[in-house]
């Protein structure tokens, strides 16, 4: 598994410009909460250690993951001038197909809403077997994928700001 091979916190700091210029939005689904919030403290401590402004960090919380989709709309539609939007969730193979359903929805869902407002709208999703994979990925041995949310939202606002200089 690709995650195997590379903790989810795991960056070349060199690499990481600094997140002071930017605005960004973190929305967090409910579901899985212990979960959640160790991807959301990961997400924003990240933001902040590279230099990110708190008055520039905007938090919301959704009811599940399905709901990071409209999160993100309704935030880059009232939120002047947001750089990025980090969508945090943890979807947890249950015993039905609704598992495959909220997954393939939400993965494609944001990707339309980073489309529709043409802003990085970060996919910061576990989807895991079972919640000893979702641990692992929020803060355990495979690090916080909240970090990795994080990184990549300061570097793609950081390459869509390099074409406005
Ligand atoms: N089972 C999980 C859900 N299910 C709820 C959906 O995300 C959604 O809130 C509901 O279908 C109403 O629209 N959500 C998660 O984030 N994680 C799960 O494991
Ligand atoms: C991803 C889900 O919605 C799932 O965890 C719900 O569980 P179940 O499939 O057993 O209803």
């Amino acid at each position: 598994m690709a995650t195997q091979l590379k903790n989810l916190s795991d960056f070349f700091e060199t690499t990481v410009p600094s997140a002071a210029p930017y605005r960004f939005g973190i929305v967090t689904a409910e579901w899985n909460a212990v979960i959640t919030n160790a991807l959301y403290e990961g997400a924003y401590q990240s933001l902040i250690n590279h230099g990110a402004e708190p008055d520039n960090i905007y938090t919301y919380a959704v009811p599940g993951s399905f709901e990071l989709i409209s999160g993100a709309d309704i935030l880059l539609r009232n939120i002047v001038n947001l750089d990025a939007v980090i969508c945090l969730g943890c979807v947890i193979q249950g015993e039905t197909r609704h598992f495959d359903f909220i997954c393939n929805a939400v993965a494609n869902g944001l990707s339309n809403v980073g489309l529709k407002y043409n802003k990085p709208v970060i996919f910061g999703v576990l989807t895991t077997d079972n919640q000893q994979q979702a641990i692992d990925r929020a803060g355990g041995k495979h690090g916080n994928k909240g970090d990795e949310g994080a990184i990549t939202a300061i570097k793609m606002a950081d390459l869509a700001d390099s074409f406005k200089r």
